[in-house]
Formats: C-alpha cells, sequence, structure tokens
C-alpha cells in the first residue's frame, strides 16, 4: 500500500506538486498518468525519500521510506535506469544490491533469469547497454528484494513491443500475487492496458482519480450525424453537455440510451453512437490535461 496525503513540493515559486492525495492499493496496478513536467517523478521521489516534501506526505506500507529498515525488502524502486552505474557490469550491479540487502548471491541469477538477460550481457558494462536493458536490469535490482510494493517510472521507456509485453505481464503477475504496483508514464496506451486505476496529474494537480473502469465508464458517448447542427442543439436541448469530435459529431457527457433518445425526439438520423471507452481515455487525458499541458496551454 502507498499512500500519498496532502502532499506538496515547491521549487522557488513553482508548485512542481500541489496538494497531491491518492493512494496505490495491493493487488493492483496502479498508473499514475501525466504529462511532461506534471509531477510524476517528483511525487516519485519524495515516496522513496529522495525528495522531501514541502507539505503533506507519503507512506509506503505505513511507514515513510527513510524509515525502513531494509527498505529493498519491502519497496522495489526504479526512477531512472539511466542512473545506474555505467562502468560495473550488469551482474556486479545485481550482486552489490544482493549483498545491501543481505540477500543469497543466488538471487542474482534468478533475477537475470526472470528480465532475460543472458550470460553474456550480465558480464558486459551497463554503459554499453541499451535503454531497455537498462530497463530489464533496472527492474532485476528492483525485484531483488522480492517487495510487496513497486514503485517504477517509466519503465517501459526504451523497450521494444516484445519488452513492453513482457513487463506488462510481470506486473500483472506481481499485482495477482498480491503486490501494489505504481507505475508512471506520460504514455497513455501503455498504462491503458496495464492499469487497473488511474491517477491523472497536470500541472501538479490531481486531475481524476479512480478505477480504468469507472473512468472509461465517465469517458461517455460518442455520437456523430449529418446535421450535426441539429444533432448538437437536440444534445442541449436535453441538458446534455457535449464536447465536439471531428467535423460531424461529439463525445457526450451521458449514456448511449439518452444520447438516442435526445436525438430521437428531435428527428436528427444518426450516422454512430457507441459508448467513448477505450478511444475515450485518450480523448479525456487529453481534455483533462488540456490547460495544463504545453500543447493546451500554447492554444
Ligand atoms: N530539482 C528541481 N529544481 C527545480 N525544478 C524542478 C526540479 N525537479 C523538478 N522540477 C520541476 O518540477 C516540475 C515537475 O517535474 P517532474 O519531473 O516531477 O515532472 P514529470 O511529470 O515527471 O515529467 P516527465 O514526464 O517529463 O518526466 C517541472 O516543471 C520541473 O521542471
Amino acid at each position: 500500500m502507498i499512500k500519498v496525503t496532502e502532499l506538496s513540493r515547491l521549487y522557488g515559486g513553482l508548485r512542481a506538486v500541489d496538494d497531491v492525495t491518492f493512494s496505490a492499493r495491493p493487488g493492483r496496478v496502479t498508473g499514475f498518468l501525466g504529462p511532461n513536467g506534471a509531477g510524476k517523478s517528483t511525487t516519485m521521489r519524495v515516496m522513496v525519500g529522495l525528495t522531501p516534501p514541502s507539505a503533506g506526505q507519503a507512506t509506503v506500507l505505513g511507514r515513510r521510506y527513510a524509515d525502513l529498515p531494509n527498505p529493498g525488502l519491502e519497496v522495489g524502486v526504479l526512477l531512472d535506469a539511466s542512473a545506474q552505474h555505467a562502468g560495473r557490469t550488469g551482474r556486479e550491479t545485481l550482486r552489490i544490491a544482493a549483498r545491501t540487502m543481505g540477500l543469497p548471491l543466488s538471487r542474482v541469477d534468478e533475477m537475470l533469469d526472470t528480465v532475460s538477460l543472458t550470460e553474456t550481457e550480465a558480464g558486459r558494462r551497463v554503459r554499453h547497454y541499451s535503454l531497455g536493458m537498462r530497463q530489464r536490469l533496472g527492474i532485476a535490482t528492483a525485484l531483488i528484494g522480492d517487495p510487496e510494493v513497486l514503485i517504477l517510472d517509466e519503465p517501459a521507456n526504451g523497450l521494444d513491443p516484445a519488452g513492453i509485453r513482457w513487463m506488462r505481464e510481470l506486473l500483472r503477475g506481481f499485482a495477482n500475487r498480491g503486490g501494489t504496483v505504481l507505475l508512471s508514464s506520460h504514455l497513455l496506451h501503455e498504462i491503458e492496458v496495464i492499469a487497473d486505476d488511474l491517477v491523472v496529474i497536470g500541472n501538479g494537480r490531481i486531475v481524476a482519480q479512480g478505477t480504468k473502469d469507472e473512468l472509461l465508464a465517465s469517458a461517455g458517448t460518442i455520437v456523430r450525424a449529418g446535421a450535426v447542427a441539429d444533432l448538437g442543439s437536440a444534445l442541449a436541448a436535453s441538458g446534455i453537455k457535449v464536447v465536439p469530435m471531428g467535423d460531424d459529431g461529439f463525445r457526450a457527457d451521458a449514456d448511449p440510451d439518452e444520447v438516442g433518445k435526445a436525438a430521437h425526439a428531435a428527428g436528427v438520423p444518426l450516422r454512430e453512437l457507441r459508448t467513448a471507452d477505450g478511444a475515450g481515455l485518450e480523448e479525456m487525458f487529453l481534455e483533462l490535461t488540456a490547460d495544463t499541458s504545453r500543447e493546451g496551454a500554447a492554444a
């Protein structure tokens, strides 16, 4: 369990993290989603004691990270795969992690196997690793202490499609065994396929949170018609809020039944009527973060 309570972190006048509250629960993968500069990394750095909060707190398994006696046995962390010591081999990196945590060195081979780094690759220096290999090594280091909680910042960066699928299955298995996973991403589709719960952040503030299913359900209905102006009037007359989609339709804040009835009552023939589901999450993400993303601000 990870709990973040009324957390703020200021850099000079900038509120990088602004009164953020959420939790990540055991048995679930929680996706921490937001555009560049939203405050994801800062929040995660506070969680693992690398950055002090300006206000509020973050606890892992009921305690501040700094108060965990042997944190690697409870929380696996991967914040920046490129920050690993470039002069060490993969195997050395894992041996040091195992020694620091007081683990048998047999864990090193187990972890190399888990993340599919070969014997030869494990013998190479990290400076010669690709980003994807560094991510695998970082995940191996995070998992070596057999922790209950995983905190991963953009773990899919640099992984090829097969690597992304592998990681997805690994994290799913971890959560299914009762583990807590928090992973950040600015890649909506990556998060959408893996996460059970979502926390969306923009400009340091939480803009939406809930189960993925709840957020998808609240994404509304896609509706299109040849007579798009008439459709707009019909929906407005029924008190249904809409956002334009393309030049012939809307995303409506209502379920398809209501939208269909409103169009039917006004005699507007429809081209399309469906729940927004998967496609809606992207739109919701862009909408929720429109005030906060660079593109939104520029627009
Ligand atoms: N040490 C620091 N000093 C000053 N400003 C900082 C520092 N660390 C982060 N910031 C600022 O805080 C804000 C949030 O940054 P953060 O790295 O947490 O965002 P992020 O959501 O992880 O973004 P990305 O997806 O690009 O990694 C940004 O405006 C960033 O410039």
